[in-house]
């Protein structure tokens, strides 16, 4: 039956088409007085014909078991998000059957990158067919149009529409490469996004490389992973849906690197904000508003950035909250309670997934309200280097696993502090090859041995100042 549809459809098309055929011969060919005859004749046919196709659609539509839908690219001069998560998904999902491929490669350190390359694919849902075709319409506006079997409409519309566009979007914000934001000076913000500008974010960083004990690395992983999958638990006990981290330790020891390796594990953005060229708490307020969701905030070296702590240290810990009002009015800065707003109140009002890290070399300095437990719900400690931090840099930089002067390392680390950075400084072997990695541990073990010396002459003194003070105290 469909088959005669078709056909038919398919004759009615050719007899229009050979009708035009006709009245262009016969204008090369017949008197003036024919030639009125012949139109007319031939606008009846047409007239007939266009019926005869009207009765065909409405035959074919009615007889047709498939029923379609149309994703356009844009509706009413909007984007359709559905179009584009469509597209990422079929790209992704439907390319490893397509016999079509096309191959990309658009950035020059990116591989190549293979796409399908059909109009039309065919892809199975829980026991059913669909099929996908992309259609270009006259006016070079694209849209997706499925076609399915009218048995399987709730089954397609009510879970496989939904499941297709759900993970378009998640391959999509998968794939999105990370950017670093920074914050212009509001001399410059013209419109909200003048506030901030931003690169691709290519640090290399991950927690495979991260130089610190590995049981502490692994909590920090799940936590971070708790998180992102934590949407209903966060909704459910009514808490917005943000994390604060407090990184802390002296110079060198990772906290920087902890965050870019963040950002990777957790394909988020980074908001690196520098509170020196922010200038009152309404500014703060502005900058934190357009940052999006799935991102980090970051506030480095927090008690040097702004004086933080400067009148609060000396006022009643207990009268935190009456502080904070005194400090709102003052808008000529940002102050602690501005960023305690930020971090509990408007935090909580707008966006979503928000990590919040701030870093310092000095833990003591901070005031407790700012680092108390639920606002930075993690305090992590990167500390100097220990045996197992010194393996895993040793694997990064010379790929060793083991060697015999790991022995001695080991023990000259027991009893000196060096950072991270400054192990990692001395396994960097001059010519970039890792052939002469005697001769880095060597210098590595140089190194320490220096800095044993320097840290025990200086624990002689500090001792010996201490018993003078002493004696002096006591006559
Ligand atoms: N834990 C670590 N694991 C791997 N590399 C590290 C680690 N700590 C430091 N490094 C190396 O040292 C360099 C400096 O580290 P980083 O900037 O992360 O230190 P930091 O703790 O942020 O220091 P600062 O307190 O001065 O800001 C990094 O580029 C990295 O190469
Ligand atoms: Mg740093």
């Amino acid at each position: 039956m469909m088959m005669m549809m078709g056909n038919a459809f398919g004759t009615i098309g050719s007899s229009i088409a050979s009708l035009f055929f006709i009245w262009a011969t016969v204008q090369q060919i017949f008197p003036n007085h024919l030639k009125i005859a012949i139109k007319e004749f031939l606008l009846s046919s047409l007239q007939q014909l266009c019926f005869a196709q009207r009765v065909s659609d409405y035959f074919t539509n009615l007889f047709s078991p498939y029923v379609d839908i149309n994703f356009p690219e844009s509706d009413e001069y909007r984007l359709n998000h559905a179009f584009s998560a469509i597209e990422t998904y079929l790209e992704a999902k439907a390319t490893d059957k397509s016999k079509h491929l096309r191959g990309s490669q658009v950035k020059e350190n990116k591989g190549l990158v293979l796409k399908r390359d059909e109009v039309k694919i065919r892809c199975e849902y829980k026991g059913a067919n669909v099929w996908w075709e992309i259609v270009t319409a006259s006016d070079e506006e694209r849209s997706y149009k499925l076609t399915f079997h009218h048995r399987a409409r709730s089954l397609i519309t009510a879970s496989y529409v939904p499941y297709v566009l759900e993970e378009g979007k998640l391959i999509k914000a998968k794939k999105q490469q990370t950017r670093l934001f920074t914050n212009n000076p509001s001399s410059q913000w013209i419109l909200s996004h003048n506030m901030w500008r931003s690169i691709e974010f290519e640090h290399p960083a991950s927690f495979e490389t991260l130089a610190m004990d590995p049981e502490k690395k692994e909590v920090i992983m799940s936590d971070l992973t708790a998180f992102t999958n934590g949407k209903d638990y966060y909704k459910k006990i009514g808490k917005a849906w943000k994390r604060g981290y407090l990184l802390y330790g002296p110079p060198g020891t990772g906290k920087s690197t902890m965050i870019s390796a963040m950002a990777n594990f957790l394909n988020y953005n980074i908001y690196d904000l520098e509170l020196t060229a922010i200038k009152n708490n309404s500014e703060l307020r502005k900058l934190l508003t357009t940052t999006s969701s799935k991102s980090i905030v970051v506030i480095e070296d927090i008690d040097c950035s702004v004086d933080l702590t400067g009148n609060r240290t000396k006022k009643d810990r207990n009268s935190t909250e009456r502080n904070g009002e005194q400090q709102d009015k003052d808008e000529s800065s940002v102050t602690l309670s501005g960023l305690l707003n930020f971090i509990d109140g408007i935090w909580s009002a707008c966006g979503q997934e928000r990590i919040v890290v701030f870093t310092t070399n000095h833990l003591e300095k901070l005031d407790p309200a700012l680092i108390r437990r639920g606002r930075m719900d993690m305090h992590i400690e990167l500390s100097y280097c220990t045996y197992e931090a010194f393996k895993i840099l040793a694997k990064n930089y010379l790929d060793l696993d083991d060697h015999p002067l790991f022995e001695n390392i080991k023990s000259l680390l027991m009893k000196t502090k060096i950072s991270p950075a400054d192990v990692a400084e001395n396994l960097m072997t001059r010519n970039h090859n890792i052939t002469d990695v005697d001769a880095s541990l060597n210098n590595l073990i140089e190194a320490l041995v220096e800095k044993k010396n320097i840290q025990r002459s200086q624990h002689d003194e500090d001792r010996k100042k201490k018993k003078e003070n002493k004696f002096r105290l006591f006559g």
